[in-house]
């Protein structure tokens, strides 16, 4: 069953036609990766599907309904998250904190529970650290909770980013080039995390990667965008053969020779 649908999206910064006419179907549980060269328009499309920028064409469709046009509160609230190209945690909190923060909009505690921090308020304060706790261990770093984000090392940030974004129990993750900076063994480690999240949580995953031996690996179906446009989809090995993917990657003489 598809999960997401984007439809016929289009993007067009002044001049500059960023994502052009894509069309893009995720089955629910499966893992995919958009890949392409750079500036061929992934995080733009990224964007789109998160609210972050609204399509000048097309339409996208999440479990069943529309959302473009909402904001990126609303479409996590539905259970879309993602992770960012460049880190984003808050620094001088805990890693416990910066999961906790990562599930505020599940908290329902009214405003006036809250001012007088009763029975209801404590018993939901103790869920969410349960619950992040126990996120914390997927990912492996609740003996690490106590700790400052900025003191992890670099894959731990990543890793917490991928436990922040499970907070909110979400359907669909999109991971913006999760392996980016890392070292070789934080690169096995982190795959091996995105296929237990599929895996074990059952959360459907989008990735942008260079990677591409990290792609080839884990991805059940590749989309290429090339000048933002999609060129070529279907599984690694399909990929691999395509002309056109080669000649974006290498240039137009490997694409007729490759
Ligand atoms: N906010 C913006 N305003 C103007 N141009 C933009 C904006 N965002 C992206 N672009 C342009 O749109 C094109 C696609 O950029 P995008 O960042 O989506 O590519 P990408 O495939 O994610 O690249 P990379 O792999 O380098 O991250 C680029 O030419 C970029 O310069």
């Amino acid at each position: 069953m598809a999960l997401l649908e984007a439809s016929n999206i289009t993007k067009v910064f002044g001049g500059l036609t960023a994502v052009n006419d894509v069309t893009l179907t995720i089955d629910e549980g499966s893992i995919v990766s958009v890949i392409g060269p750079n500036g061929a328009g992934k995080t733009t499309f990224f964007n789109i599907l998160t609210g972050i920028y609204k399509p000048d064409k097309g339409d996208v469709r999440f479990n069943g309904q529309s959302i473009a046009g909402l904001r990126p509160d609303q479409i996590a609230a539905r259970g879309m998250r993602r992770t960012f190209q460049n880190i984003r945690l808050f620094p001088n909190m805990t890693v416990l904190e910066n999961v906790l923060v990562g599930m505020h909009t599940h908290l329902r505690a009214p405003f006036w529970n809250i001012l007088l921090r009763n029975r209801s308020l404590r018993l939901e304060e103790g869920k969410a650290r349960d619950k992040s706790r126990e996120l914390l261990r997927f990912v492996g770093l609740d003996d690490k909770r106590d700790n400052l984000a900025k003191n992890l090392p670099y894959g731990d940030q990543r890793r917490l980013e991928i436990a922040r974004a499970l907070a909110g129990d979400p359907k669909l993750i999109l991971l913006d080039e999760p392996t980016a900076g890392m070292n070789p063994n934080e690169t096995v480690e982190a795959t091996h995390l995105i296929r237990r999240l599929r895996d074990e949580r059952g959360v459907t995953v989008v990735l942008i990667e260079h990677d591409m031996r990290l792609v080839m690996s884990i991805s059940e179906r590749i989309s290429v965008l090339d000048y933002g446009t999609k060129i070529a989809e279907g599984d690694g090995q399909v990929i691999r053969s395509n002309p056109r993917v080669i000649e974006a990657y290498l240039g137009k003489a490997a694409g007729h020779h490759g």
